[in-house]
């Protein structure tokens, strides 16, 4: 499509956008009286205004009906979880028994690295990303040091090359091969939170299940944001926090996968609790653990209703949309802003560059822009103007438009405010 940096032409894309209507169920903040350009969705996704009516249902429910909320809620407490089975499969792409929702993402992937990594003398090593989001550095560094190994030895991280900004699929099937017998695990992000870069997820867990390990996704950047097939890609594993691209909230409840192909393998090993506990039988205080079918087995505490509130009624509105539409919504917009970056580069000479990969099948929404020279002022100059984008060092702008509320008024928009900012400062 050829594109326009024009307010008309921009006016025009907004007009024949089927998802327009969206917009109008999400409540922006606002500066300086306006509401904000709001591109961090890929952080804190903005409140669906949905979600203050379904935690108020289960505010009311609590205080009018207290403990017997449980069982006679209109949506009872005690399996509130599972609804969310369906719909969250579809938006994953797997099968409703291989999803379930519980505690916060870093937790659920310590939960199922008990599953999932069990290293022996012979099989011990764990493939990750060079500078893999923090928390996922950390929680592996402090699964290694639980099984009593070294990290310099257990974990290998794949570099990106010199001068290169996004990781090679070829380079991490490679180190995959060269680790061979000795890979206990691959654990890495879909989309890597720093550059957007989306990886070849198929290919990479088909290498990895080639030399005799399993294959685990951390998706906080991809669920919502791209379209997943979990079960076919025969992934073992994955988790995502809801409260970026899924709009749950602030620390929201994160989602699990856990592939049909491991569910009643009885030799694995899980960490359990009542409420992964057989259902039925839940309630009868049983003294042995007798893990539910499916991902409901990997449960453990009681449902934290209240964070799971948010999350459904977001869930509900993916569900509704279908993640084709969101796709292809996302591809326009984030090819729209690009476009705009690069007019506006072109027409004042900004020193920046976009260092999300180009192809659209390796990126989602995110477009991580590298800014060259006058970087921290021209990211504080666009937050006073009300453009939320955020910041990470040494010098990376990253945004992302978000299919179910950004309109292309709001890109053309921050061109004209970016274009004043670097003319500003120079
Ligand atoms: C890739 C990635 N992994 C892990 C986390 C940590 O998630 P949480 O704090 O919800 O455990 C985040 C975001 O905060 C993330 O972006
Ligand atoms: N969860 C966050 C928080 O509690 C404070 C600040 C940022 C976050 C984030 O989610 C950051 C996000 N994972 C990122 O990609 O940077």
């Amino acid at each position: 499509m050829l594109f326009e940096n024009t307010r008309e032409f921009a006016k025009k894309m907004d007009a024949r956008d089927p998802l327009a209507s969206y917009r109008s169920e999400f409540q922006f903040p606002k500066v300086n009286d306006k509401e904000v350009i709001y591109f961090t969705g890929n952080s804190l996704g903005l409140l669906p205004k949905a979600a203050k009516k379904y935690v108020d249902d289960v505010m009311k429910d609590w205080g009018e009906m207290a403990v017997e909320g449980h069982f006679y809620a209109e949506k009872p407490w005690w399996d509130y979880h599972e609804r969310f089975s369906k719909p969250l499969s579809k938006i994953v792409g797997a099968l409703p028994s291989e999803v379930t929702v519980m505690n916060t993402l870093t937790v659920n992937l310590h939960m199922l690295m008990v599953s999932f990594y069990n290293p022996t003398p012979q099989r011990f090593k764990i493939i990750c990303e060079e500078k893999a989001f923090p928390s996922d550095q950390y929680m592996l560094q402090t699964q290694v040091k639980f099984h009593g190994l070294d990290p310099k030895d257990a974990i290998v991280e794949v570099k990106r090359r010199e001068g290169e900004h996004n990781l090679r699929n070829e380079d991490i099937i490679a180190k995959i091969n060269e680790v061979g017998d000795l890979l206990a695990l691959v654990l890495i992000g879909g989309i890597n939170y720093y550059t957007g870069q989306v990886l070849d997820m198929k290919a990479i867990t088909e290498a990895g299940h080639k030399v005799g390990a399993y294959v685990g996704w951390d998706l906080a950047h991809a669920a919502g944001n791209i379209e997943l097939s979990l079960h076919e890609w025969n992934a073992d594993f994955a988790a995502w926090c809801s409260y970026k691209y899924m709009n749950a909230g602030p620390g929201s409840v994160s989602g699990c996968f856990i592939h049909e192909k491991h569910h009643n393998n009885k030799e694995m090993k899980r960490f359990g609790g009542w409420y992964g506990h057989n259902k039925q039988r839940r309630f009868l205080m049983e003294p042995e653990y007798d893990p539910n079918e499916g991902a409901l087995g990997w449960q453990s505490s009681c449902t934290g209703v209240l964070a799971m509130a948010p999350y459904l009624a977001s869930v509900e509105m993916f569900d509704a949309i279908g993640m084709k539409a969101i796709s292809e919504k996302r591809d326009l917009i984030t090819a729209y802003l690009e476009f705009v970056i690069k007019e506006i580069a072109t027409e004042i000479g900004g020193n920046f560059e976009v260092i999300t990969p180009e192809n659209k099948k390796e990126r989602g929404s995110q477009l991580s822009v590298l800014l060259h020279g006058e970087g921290r002022k021209l990211f504080d100059y666009l937050m006073k103007e009300g453009v939320i984008v955020d910041w990470r060092e040494p010098a990376v702008i990253r945004m992302a438009p978000v299919p179910l509320y950004t309109r292309y008024e709001d890109m053309y928009e921050f061109g004209q405010i970016l274009k004043k900012g670097i003319l500003s400062l120079q």
